[in-house]
């Protein structure tokens, strides 16, 4: 039973989550934590971003474990949701995309792994364009006492007992999930507080709208290539920010379809499995939409390292039908 309904508009997150504890009698309040601890840090973020000096903006002169070059935003990010992570005790172990190896945090006893895309569209940073922030939140399997493992971390995305993202936009917003449905907030900055603002959100079955690179077309697999053609026939206006975050968002509250496929550039697709597809593919799915590689549900994959790429397509439930029945020509 989703209760969210019953919360009205403008109700604080604080609320929200904890009228949501109260509807699991053996909740132990740690998961309710670890999200106002995400909240915290989304707060201190989108102040850096909407900063834009020169401590914020422009490379930092390293790169990060994907051999990108890691913007000052990038880290910056990266430091303030491990930090906050750490502060709050719920976390075990986190698996970062600006960290090749695992982040331990220290609270061995802790319950909790997150994965997380610090900053989310890191190549629009400079130019004022939305960005975002993705995190997936897993129970360890390991007993406590002991850092997180490799194996506590590759876990299946049906395994995420939340998901969320935060997007930095005209306004700040946290988009999240348990598995009882999708709520959006947003952060009034004068009053320091998320407001619930898009309670119970679902994707329309259907949009009019793709966010593809169509730059990369002619090396799509031959189905995702179908497909667009099948878009510009239907007469479908192309979107595409390139903050992975915005499409998806535009998306899941308008209808519509995202998908970075593999081509001949990205063998296996662009997006990271852990931090990137399964916890937008979880929201997906609790709003009534679809994520898979162009055939696969994306929520079934096996992770095996910790930085692995995979295809994404992901929206509208209809349209991704559309999408499988040209890959399975
Ligand atoms: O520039 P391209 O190839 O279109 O890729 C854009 C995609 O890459 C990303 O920027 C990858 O994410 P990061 O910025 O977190 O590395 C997505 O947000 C976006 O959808
Ligand atoms: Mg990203
Ligand atoms: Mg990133």
């Amino acid at each position: 039973m989703n209760d969210a309904l019953a919360l009205p508009v403008g109700t604080t997150l604080d609320r929200f989550i904890m009228r949501k504890q109260e509807d699991f009698p053996f909740a132990s309040g740690e998961l309710s934590q670890l999200l106002r601890d995400i909240a915290l840090a989304a707060k201190i973020v989108s102040r850096e971003i909407s900063r834009a000096d020169q401590d914020t903006v422009g490379t930092i002169g390293t790169q990060n474990v994907q051999g990108e070059d890691q913007q000052k935003l990038d880290v910056i990010a990266n430091i303030r949701f491990i930090r906050a992570l750490r502060n709050g005790g719920e976390v075990c172990t986190i698996v970062s995309e600006e960290d090749e190896d695992l982040i331990h945090t220290g609270n061995a006893n802790a319950k909790y792994i997150v994965a997380m895309d610090p900053l989310d569209g890191s190549s629009n940073i400079d130019v004022n364009i939305p960005v975002g922030t993705i995190f997936g939140i897993y129970r360890r399997l390991t007993d406590g006492g002991q850092d997180g493992t490799l194996e506590d971390c590759l876990q299946k995305g049906t395994q995420q007992v939340a998901a969320g993202y935060i997007l930095y936009g005209a306004s700040t917003m946290l988009v999240y999930t348990t598995g009882c449905g999708v709520n959006g907030f947003t952060y009034e900055p004068s009053l320091g507080e998320f407001f619930l603002s898009h309670p119970d959100i679902k994707i329309p079955d259907k949009g009019r709208q793709y966010s593809c690179n169509e730059a990369n077309v002619s090396n799509f697999p031959l189905g995702i290539q179908n497909y667009l053609a099948f878009c510009r026939e239907q007469k479908y206006s192309s979107r595409y920010i390139g903050s992975l975050v915005a499409d998806f968002h535009r998306n899941l509250l308008k209808g519509g379809i995202y998908f970075y496929p593999a081509s001949d550039k990205n063998k296996t697709g662009k997006l990271r499995l852990l931090y990137e597809c399964n916890p937008l593919a979880f929201i997906a799915e609790q709003a009534g939409g679809q994520a898979t590689d162009g055939i696969e549900r994306i929520l079934d994959k096996t992770p095996v390292a910790l930085h692995e790429r995979c295809p994404l397509v992901i929206g509208s439930s209809e349209m991704i039908e559309k999408v499988r029945k040209y890959m399975t020509l």
